[in-house]
């Protein structure tokens, strides 16, 4: 750990950081619209991924791209390879930066930027997510992103959750930093993540040890109903989550003349989504089920053979979510017994719970007085319970010995996290930017018992 590290605080001015923060705001107004309008979904962030190594990489940022920073086998809900493939080829008709798309070719659409100043000190890691929401932007003129000409182009897909604008603070920290490069020590990681929507991609990144080194983490996120001016410096109500698919396979016959010949899956599916919704809860917290998908069946006379839903466990912590999904696997296997029909479960996400380390917390919270748009800084909040998997990220780091958090900046919203109107006021992009450069420059005045 860092604690031995007893430089006195470097003397940064909050003048000069909010200079080069100023100048940053147009470009990051043009970055972010770009990426708004050019969404892209999990594991498909080809266009976005190699944007932002072309940006990182002109900056003299060291990369690490792909197979490098995603263990194959630990990504969850890939798209099939024909969608992965038309995508690809999509982003290049969209602008792509192709030397680059080789290394995400397949879905693997992450990357890490290092900066190393050369100078003793802790690495700290920073983790922004890249992916747009499976949803149809509004267009229509009430919404901005629509009357200023950057609503989303590709169906299906859009920035519902502000990682737009989580990409554009990644790229204008790692402009920041570099500038100020002379007055930085140790390492900093800018950690750009593909997935988090379905809590999909962090855990790849984590088992290909991208945070293994990292001794200071945070993870941010804007909005999620914090208002403007305040920060969380810990959020720690992140439940843990567990999504799988379901599919049950039944026998197809004739509903009027045989019947009994058939194996009927959409009464499987049906009797499992209610006995997913009634089971038993927990007394240690929270739990939530979800079937948010249920399709089945092909024709009006013909017994239904198949049918498939999409579920989501959750629970307050990793025990609480474990018992609920055991329950759900109890419900589904006894639903397909009730009707004579096979299943199959498939894992599509996961997320843990994690709670931050509480000396990061508190020099954040320290950090954070210097910046003057946070009218309010707070460790945690009582918030409507999400999740996250930006939670296997901060686990990794803490069981190696680092500390970790999770920050949320507060802002303005047009509508909802996941409405199809959701539109954020960008000027928390410079706040974000500001706020997280002061922690890289002040790093050296951590103090483990301040
Ligand atoms: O489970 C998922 O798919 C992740 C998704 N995550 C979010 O929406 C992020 C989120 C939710 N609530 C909060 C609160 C603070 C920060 C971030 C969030 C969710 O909970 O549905």
């Amino acid at each position: 750990m860092t604690s031995h590290i007893t430089e006195s605080h470097t003397g940064v001015t909050e003048s000069e950081l909010s200079q080069q923060v100023r100048a940053l705001v147009p470009a990051m107004t043009a970055w972010r619209r770009d990426l708004h309008q050019y969404a892209e979904s999990g594991w498909v962030e080809f266009r976005t991924a190699s944007k932002v190594a072309e940006a990182l990489s002109q900056l003299g940022y060291q990369l690490q791209l792909g197979r490098d920073v995603i263990k194959a086998e630990a990504r969850m809900g890939l798209p099939p390879e024909a969608v992965l493939r038309e995508q690809e080829q999509r982003a290049l008709e969209q602008g792509a930066v192709a030397r680059w798309l080789p290394a995400f070719s397949g879905g693997f659409t992450g990357l890490v930027a290092t900066l190393s100043t050369g100078r003793p000190g802790p690495v700290i890691g920073f983790r922004v997510d890249m992916d747009a929401l499976d949803l149809n932007e509004q267009l229509d003129e009430q919404h901005r992103p629509f009357r200023d000409g950057f609503a989303s182009c590709n169906p299906g897909m859009m920035h519902a959750c502000g990682h737009d604008g989580h990409t554009t603070i990644g790229i204008a920290l790692a402009q920041v930093l570099m500038a100020m490069r002379d007055q930085l020590c140790g390492t900093i990681k800018l950690i750009f993540q593909p997935a988090e929507e379905g809590t999909r991609g962090a855990k790849s990144m984590a088992e290909a040890g991208v945070v293994d080194d990292v001794d200071f983490f945070t993870a941010i996120h804007i909005g999620t109903g914090v208002p403007a001016g305040q920060l969380v410096c810990g959020n720690d109500t992140f439940m843990a989550t567990t999504k799988f698919d379901v599919t049950f396979t039944g026998v197809a016959a004739h509903a009027g003349g045989k019947p009994e010949e058939g194996r009927n899956a959409l009464l499987a599916a049906a009797q499992a989504a209610l006995g997913l919704h009634s089971l038993p809860r927990h007394s240690a917290g929270a739990s939530r089920v979800n079937v948010g998908v249920l399709q089945a069946g092909s024709g009006r006379n013909v017994v239904p053979s198949q049918a498939s839903m999409k579920v989501e466990t959750r629970g307050a912590t990793n025990e609480v979510n474990e018992f609920i999904f055991q329950q759900a696997m109890n419900v589904v296997a006894g639903a397909a017994a009730m009707h004579g029909v096979t299943h199959e479960i498939s894992l599509m996400g996961a997320a843990q719970s994690s709670t931050p380390s509480a000396a990061w917390v508190r020099f954040i919270h320290q950090q954070a007085e210097a910046i003057p748009e946070l009218v309010k800084i707070v460790d945690r909040q009582e918030a409507a319970a999400g999740s996250e998997d930006a939670t296997y990220l901060m686990e990794r780091v803490k069981a190696r010995g680092g500390l970790a958090s999770y920050m949320v900046f507060g802002c303005d919203l047009s509508a909802g996290h996941h409405n199809e109107r959701f539109d954020f006021d960008e000027s928390v992009m410079a706040v974000a930017v500001k706020t997280l450069a002061t922690l890289a420059l002040n790093i050296r005045a951590f103090r483990e018992d301040a």
